[in-house]
């Protein structure tokens, strides 16, 4: 029988937890049951991880699900969260191959090790680590996570006498892959103040950077190619931002090397989350790191506006306040917060929307104190795309009995801005299935420079 693992989908979570009960039920007259059996994957949790793309399944030929492997970054290292296989499908390989997915997951992001923990006297536990290159780590030696989960472990009645935390230091991937986040942004609030002469918009704007989004795997090629090898409905290779970014690179620094990139998207199309512009500015910097090509911020930022508006603040890393374009750029220090972003599931177009007679472009400019005390948080793209795009306007209305629901950039995305994780959590949980919900967190730096950190360059922007 052959299996393959790929990403888990949100519509897997049900049977998910179904192999992860099925699993347990193997450990029933062990004095880790009670513990086991008290506490399943908590759903929402999972329902994150899989959004976040940390959770890979196993699937029989014909797509059945039959084993999970999900991950958890904790303490600047990869936690297994949670593995499992359906014991039906045992001695296999398949827990081996979930393993090792998840070890090259970490080596590929530029992590130095993976930790897990597990029980001493099963078979089929710490001893099947032990063979896939885990060591058991000294209690002395536990990094505060380590710490959190064993006093946790002890509260919830676990054989701590059993419990034993294993770590595996990984290597570089034998075979050159690296992977890259390329984070998602929301707009706070967008302003139009004027109209240039090349028929771009002025406009002022707060990007929220977050710890959301696509991922990109990036190999150097010697032989000076450019390549896509993932296929993105609707966008041609050559017109993907991603390839015009490592070309746009390669001429400007005269760099003879080339690349293969491989897409995992994630952030809808054309949704106001910046996907492409995102995606475009992680081959940028992350090709500038692989290619030793030695480019500066800043002119990593200009080859970045022209792909497009929205790229510098991704190259440069940092929630800000931006005008012009978009490209003059002030770093702003906003509060943590979490957001409930939902995709309405409708295309809007952005150049179209720019054009729209009833838009507002000539608004007074607004000031960051004005953004800083809550005064300013409208959108001027909100009343025209309320008026073309039903969907969003319901996505809207939805969100808004929560709180105030704003449009990111030209939409059709809409997010809530909460104080707490479980409050997004708790919206996110009730979205209605005609939209899809993601929950997310406000980062200060993008999760671009920690990956560039891992990989060698350097942490902070
Ligand atoms: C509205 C915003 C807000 O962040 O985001 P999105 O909704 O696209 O995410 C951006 O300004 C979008 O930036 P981006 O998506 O990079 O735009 P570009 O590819 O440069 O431009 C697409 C088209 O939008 C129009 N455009 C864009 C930016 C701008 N300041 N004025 C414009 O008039 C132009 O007609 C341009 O041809
Ligand atoms: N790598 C890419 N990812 C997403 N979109 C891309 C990419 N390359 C080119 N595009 C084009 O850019 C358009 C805008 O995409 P995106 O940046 O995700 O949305 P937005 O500008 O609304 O935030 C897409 O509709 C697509 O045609």
């Amino acid at each position: 029988m052959s299996f393959t693992i790929v990403p888990a989908r949100l519509d897997q979570a049900d049977t998910l937890r179904d192999i992860e009960r099925a699993a347990q039920a193997l450990f029933r007259g062990h004095p880790a049951w009670p513990s086991y059996a008290d506490s399943p994957m908590d759903s929402q949790a999972l329902a994150e991880a899989i959004g976040a793309g940390r959770v890979w399944v196993a699937s029989e030929e014909g797509g059945r699900a039959v084993g999970f492997v999900g991950v958890a970054i904790e303490d600047g290292e990869v936690g297994i969260a949670e593995i499992d296989v359906l014991p039906s499908h045992g001695r296999r390989g398949i827990g081996a191959a979930l393993l090792e997915h998840a070890c090259a997951w970490a080596a590929e992001s530029g992590y130095p090790s993976v930790v897990l923990g597990t029980l001493s006297d099963v078979p089929w536990n710490a001893p099947f680590y032990a063979r896939h290159g885990f060591e058991a780590i000294d209690p002395e030696q536990y990094t505060p996570a380590l710490a959190e989960h064993h006093a946790h472990d002890r509260e919830r009645g676990f054989p701590m006498h059993l419990r034993v935390f294993m770590r595996r230091r990984l290597r570089a991937e034998p075979d050159g892959w690296t992977r890259w986040p390329a984070p998602a942004k929301l707009n706070l609030f967008l302003r139009i103040t004027g109209r240039r002469a090349d028929g771009y918009h002025e406009l002022q704007t707060v990007f929220r950077l977050l710890d959301w989004g696509d991922e990109l795997r990036l190999r150097v090629r010697e032989d000076g190619a450019v390549r896509r090898l993932t296929d993105v409905p609707g966008v041609p290779e050559r017109d993907d931002l991603v390839v015009r970014a490592a070309s746009l690179l390669r001429e400007y620094t005269g760099v003879a090397q080339g690349a293969e990139i491989e897409l995992e998207k994630r952030i809808p199309m054309g949704g106001g989350l910046g996907g492409g512009s995102s995606d475009a500015a992680t081959v940028l910097v992350a090709l500038n790191h692989l290619w030793r090509a030695g480019l500066d911020e800043d002119a990593l930022a200009e080859l970045g506006r022209r792909l497009g508006a929205d790229v510098p603040v991704f190259v440069r890393g940092r929630s800000a306040w931006a005008e012009g374009v978009g490209e003059r750029l002030t770093p702003l220090a906003l509060p943590r917060r979490h957001y409930v972003v939902l995709d309405p599931q409708e295309h809007v177009p952005t150049t179209a929307l720019f054009q729209a007679p009833e838009l507002t472009r000539n608004a007074p400019p607004a000031t960051i104190s004005s953004f800083v005390s809550g005064e300013t948080t409208e959108n001027a793209f909100t009343p025209v795309v309320r008026a073309r795009h039903s969907r969003v306007a319901a996505a809207l209305d939805w969100l808004g009995r929560h709180g105030a629901a704003r449009l990111s950039g030209s939409g059709g995305c809409v997010f809530l801005e909460l104080r707490t994780l479980e409050q997004a959590q708790a919206i996110a949980a009730r979205c209605p299935p005609a939209f899809a919900a993601h929950v997310a967190i406000g980062v200060a730096v993008s999760p671009l420079y920690g990956a560039l950190g891992r990989h060698g360059g350097s942490a902070s922007p």
